[in-house]
């Protein structure tokens, strides 16, 4: 299997093929196949535990799949080598719900670390690294409207201002495609405005293709480019968001009717009457 990491932005930024992932008896994902655009903000939307986690986790090579194909940049995520997918995590960035910051550490030398898949041998130290990332990580830390923060420790800053410096850790990696697990779902609702709104315009104006799971249907409805519905494993909704109602993102979170009831080997739900319908009527 060809795994040649490729220079040109592969259209689409992201390819699910039949993708099937099961933890022991949990089927976290089932059968998806799914195209993601590039150069497009594209929300996962779903109850807990429908797998917005697990899809994501397959894009960068987190998690493999069981069965199936995942292509991210024309890499062939699935087949590819430890190496490979050291390459491929350089250009893709990833955010986490809780941060993931170091607390002690200093704000700007935090954002200095995610530059550390691309340079030789450990530093301690902010001064450990070379003045080009200290500088990078400072324009990073402005353009995320933290500059006057960056000596502060990062265990200081609020939920939302930790936010903001992870994905300046992330940007300064100057990824082509962003993973956004739930970034807003530790914070308020006007913080979480806040940093989906930066999320969005950064995303715009660096052309990044941002995939970002939320629970927060209006929010998702007011930055996505495509929604992704996920249903117990399954695709229940995949749409661009212009023209998609409220109402029809909302089918989502209906509940499995009782016949389908999910079997002991937590198998696929099969999609109800009314999401065809849903999906009819956005051919
Ligand atoms: N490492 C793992 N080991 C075992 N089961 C797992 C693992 N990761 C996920 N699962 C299971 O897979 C299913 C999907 O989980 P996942 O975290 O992807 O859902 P999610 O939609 O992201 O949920 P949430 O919104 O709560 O984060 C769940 O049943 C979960 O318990």
């Amino acid at each position: 299997m060809a795994t040649a990491t490729v220079t040109s932005l592969p259209e689409p930024a992201v390819r699910l093929e039949a993708v099937t992932k099961r933890f022991g008896a949990v089927t976290a994902l089932d059968e998806v196949t799914l195209d993601l655009p590039a150069r497009r903000m594209n929300v996962l939307l779903g109850l807990s535990g429908s797998g917005k986690s697990t899809l994501l986790r397959h894009l960068n090579g987190l998690h493999r799949p069981t069965s199936g194909r995942v292509t991210t940049l024309g890499v062939a995520v699935h087949a590819a080598s430890d190496r490979d997918l050291r390459d491929l995590r350089c250009r893709v960035g990833m955010i986490f719900q809780h941060f993931h910051l170091v607390g002690p550490m200093s704000v700007l030398e935090n954002v200095c670390t995610g530059k550390l898949g691309s340079l030789r041998g450990p530093r301690l130290g902010l001064i450990t690294y070379p003045r080009a990332v200290r500088e990078a990580a400072m324009a990073e830390l402005a353009a995320v409207g933290l500059a006057d923060k960056a000596f502060q420790r990062a265990d200081t800053l609020s939920g939302g201002q930790q936010q903001r410096v992870a994905i300046a850790r992330a940007l300064i990696q100057q990824p082509t495609v962003l993973l956004a697990d739930e970034p807003v779902a530790s914070l308020d609702p006007i913080t979480a405005d806040g940093v989906m709104d930066l999320l969005a315009r950064i995303g715009r104006e660096r052309e990044l293709t941002v995939v970002c799971s939320l629970h927060q249907v209006d929010l998702a409805l007011a930055v996505a480019d495509r929604v992704v519905g996920l249903r117990a494993g399954s695709v229940v909704l995949d749409r661009d968001a212009a023209g998609l109602s409220r109402a029809e993102a909302l089918t989502v979170y209906d509940p499995p009717r009782p016949a389908e009831a999910a079997p002991p080997d937590g198998g696929r739900l099969p999609a109800p009457d009314h999401l065809a319908r849903v999906a009819a009527a956005g051919s």
